[in-house]
């Protein structure tokens, strides 16, 4: 072959900053969690409560995988009981996911696309529910796993 070579693979150095500890201590927590779109296209955002960690941030709703379930029944089981709605697993559609170290443990977190559901949105265990269109959702704070999920959605939605 001729003297010109490929671009050189893109280095590490070009890649921004991720928080990632490779130490191997952290505890992995996997939480799954749903992004509702409604018709105008809004997303559904969830103010943590209370007494709970990361309370007053805004999050999308969801919550811990519990021992056997899959993510879709996780999801189901976490959608009905945080917002009062049925979900089938079908019209869940996987998005994309968070992996980020927190400092006391390792978040691993797929995000689902929902179009469809049966009931009307409550906040059952959240402070207050919102609606808002994608390229607003940088105006509530969020736990800093969710921030490259936003930007996925700004550019996806
Ligand atoms: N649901 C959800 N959790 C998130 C998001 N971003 C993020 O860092 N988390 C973190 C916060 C928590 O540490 C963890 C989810 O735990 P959780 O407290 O909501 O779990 P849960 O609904 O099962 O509630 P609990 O029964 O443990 O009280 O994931 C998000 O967008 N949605
Ligand atoms: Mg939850």
């Amino acid at each position: 072959m001729g003297s010109s070579s490929a671009a050189a693979p893109a280095s590490s150095k070009s890649c921004p900053p991720r928080p990632i500890d490779l130490s191997g201590r952290l505890p992995i927590i996997q939480v799954v969690a749903g992004a509702l779109i409604d018709a105008d296209g809004r997303v559904l955002i969830a103010q943590r409560p209370e007494g709970k960690a990361m309370a007053g941030l805004w999050e999308f709703p969801g919550g811990k995988i519990e021992g056997g379930e899959i993510p879709e029944a996780a999801l189901a089981r976490e959608l009905y009981e945080e917002l009062g709605i049925d979900v089938c697993p079908s019209c869940m559609l996987p998005f994309s996911f968070s992996s980020h170290s927190y400092a006391d443990f390792h978040l691993l977190m797929p995000l689902f696309l929902i179009r469809n559901w049966d009931g009307q949105p409550r906040p059952l265990v959240a402070q207050d529910l919102k609606w808002v269109r994608p390229q607003r959702l940088g105006d509530y704070p969020m736990p800093a796993a969710d921030l490259p999920l936003v930007a996925m959605l700004q550019d996806h939605l």
